[in-house]
């Protein structure tokens, strides 16, 4: 039989830990709130939250605080096991509470109100998207991410999250957005082929009706918006290098057509609302672009080859590997789509790196760079596959004074660092998720979420 006095000390104690515990959580939000401006919203934890906590734990001070002498073992052990429930929903919201507390930002330029523009990114938590987010931010503007995260992900931007020159919307841009800009970057749209062949009719609807709600954006709040096109626009080309002046040879009705035809006519709608409505459009064709924060399910080539090297898998080369792509840093891209931006060229600019590489020599660059055991090998062509890529950027170069700066093997090795660092954060997940999964306190943990009584104020 367990010592009376002696579990009451502990329950005391417990109780007394715990809320000393959620006050300091308190306090230390208070003092992040004040350090802010008071302006930021710390997400997922609010008022009530708060308030479900303290009478939690003010329960459990009165029950514990005034044990009757009568009380029995059996009673006590009762209120201790339910004690045991409760904190265990306290530790599970200061866990929530201590992941959505905003740490130290990056550091960002003041921008007077004249200089400081509203920006909109649509697809801001993607890849290409959020390294533009970061750029715009450090400059000191406003930026406000819309994003359905089809293949954006929060984690691309959550060192933003609670700045107060940031905001992210969970929104698809298939349906209107009502809001005050200056400027647009209209980047939403899955990029990566299996990702746009996934689902063709979703991938047409948001290159052209996500298209036309954002030209119709600019419209009426007369903000400038920069459409982010394709090298696909000109298929599988017949002129090399492919100057802007090139119509193009695309397969209307192929595999790539939802994504190559979608984004043609989003080119159109441009020109359309500049023609007819006096809009500010730019328009990016944006050649074959790599870097951190590529997901990891991307299916293109330079992770699928990055990963397969790291994890000593086969390389797999899609048909006889004589293709060839020009590989740009994501950094190069942002510096080109700020230039053609801010510059008052109207007409398209083709923002890639002319250096040109089959796709099975850069198969055996990407084996020498990560080292390992993994094999080259060829697999079945893919069907409408352009044979030859690069681009002619004498256009950009004249207007916008813009050539790419990082060397293949300077963007590829931090490519290859970041999908190592981000292989080695999913195996540990793994193993986290199996330890706890595994572990006999689960039962206690699902029987806690089981009883949690919400809010009773
Ligand atoms: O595992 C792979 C993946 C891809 N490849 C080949 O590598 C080449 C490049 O393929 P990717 O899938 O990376 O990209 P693609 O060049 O076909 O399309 C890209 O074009 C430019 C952008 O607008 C888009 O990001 C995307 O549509 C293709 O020839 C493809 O067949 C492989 O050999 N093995």
């Amino acid at each position: 039989m367990p010592n009376v006095p002696i579990v009451k000390k502990r329950i005391k104690f417990i109780v007394i830990s715990s809320c000393s515990l959620i006050l300091l959580v308190i306090l230390y939000r208070s003092f992040l709130k004040h350090k802010t401006n008071g302006s930021q919203s710390i997400q997922n934890f609010d008022k009530d939250d708060w308030t479900a906590n303290s009478q939690i734990g003010e329960d459990l001070v009165k029950d514990f605080t005034n044990v009757p002498q009568h009380i029995t073992n059996q009673q006590l052990l009762n209120q201790l096991e339910h004690a045991k429930v409760q904190i265990s929903i306290l530790e599970d919201r200061v866990r929530a509470l201590e992941a959505s507390t905003p740490r130290k930002y990056p550091q960002v330029k003041y921008l007077n109100y004249k200089n400081r523009k509203r920006i909109l990114i649509t697809g801001g938590a993607g890849f290409v998207g959020s390294h533009l987010v970061d750029t715009l931010m450090v400059q000191g503007h406003e930026v406000i991410v819309a994003d359905n995260f089809f293949t954006g992900r929060k984690r691309n931007v959550e060192h933003w999250l609670g700045h107060e020159n940031f905001e992210l919307i969970h929104h698809d841009i298939v349906n209107p957005l009502f809001i005050e800009v200056d400027e647009i970057y209209h980047l939403a749209s899955p990029a990566s082929p299996p990702h746009y062949m996934y689902n063709p009719v979703k991938t047409i609807k948001t290159n052209t009706m996500g298209t036309i709600n954002m030209l119709g954006l600019a419209k009426r709040v007369m903000a400038k918006v920069l459409i982010a096109s394709t090298s696909e626009v000109y298929g599988d080309p017949t002129v090399h290098p492919q100057p802007e002046t090139y119509w193009g040879h695309v397969n209307p009705i192929g595999p790539r057509a939802c994504y190559d035809e979608g984004k043609r006519v989003s080119e159109t709608l441009s020109y359309a609302y500049a023609k007819q409505e006096n809009v500010k459009v730019r328009v990016a064709r944006i050649f074959n672009t790599y870097g951190p924060r590529m997901h990891m399910n991307d299916g293109r080539v330079v992770s699928n080859f990055i990963l397969q090297a790291l994890r000593n898998e086969t390389i797999t080369v899609y048909g006889n590997g004589k293709q060839t792509r020009s590989f740009q840093y994501v950094s190069d891209l942002v510096d080109g789509l700020i230039s053609l931006m801010a510059s008052n060229y109207s007409q398209p600019v083709n923002l890639g790196n002319p250096v040109e590489h089959t796709i099975e020599e850069f198969a055996w660059i990407i084996k020498k760079l990560v080292g390992g055991k993994s094999e080259v090998k060829q697999t079945d062509a893919v069907e409408d596959d352009p044979q030859r890529r690069k681009p002619d950027i004498t256009r950009a170069k004249t207007i916008l004074n813009w050539e790419p700066k990082v060397p293949l093997q300077m963007g590829i090795s931090r490519t290859i660092s970041y999908f190592r660092r981000e292989l080695e954060r999913s195996d540990r997940f793994q193993k986290d998720s199996k330890k706890y999964f595994d572990s006999p306190d689960l039962e206690r943990s699902q029987h806690s979420r089981q009883n949690f009584v919400p809010d009773k104020t």
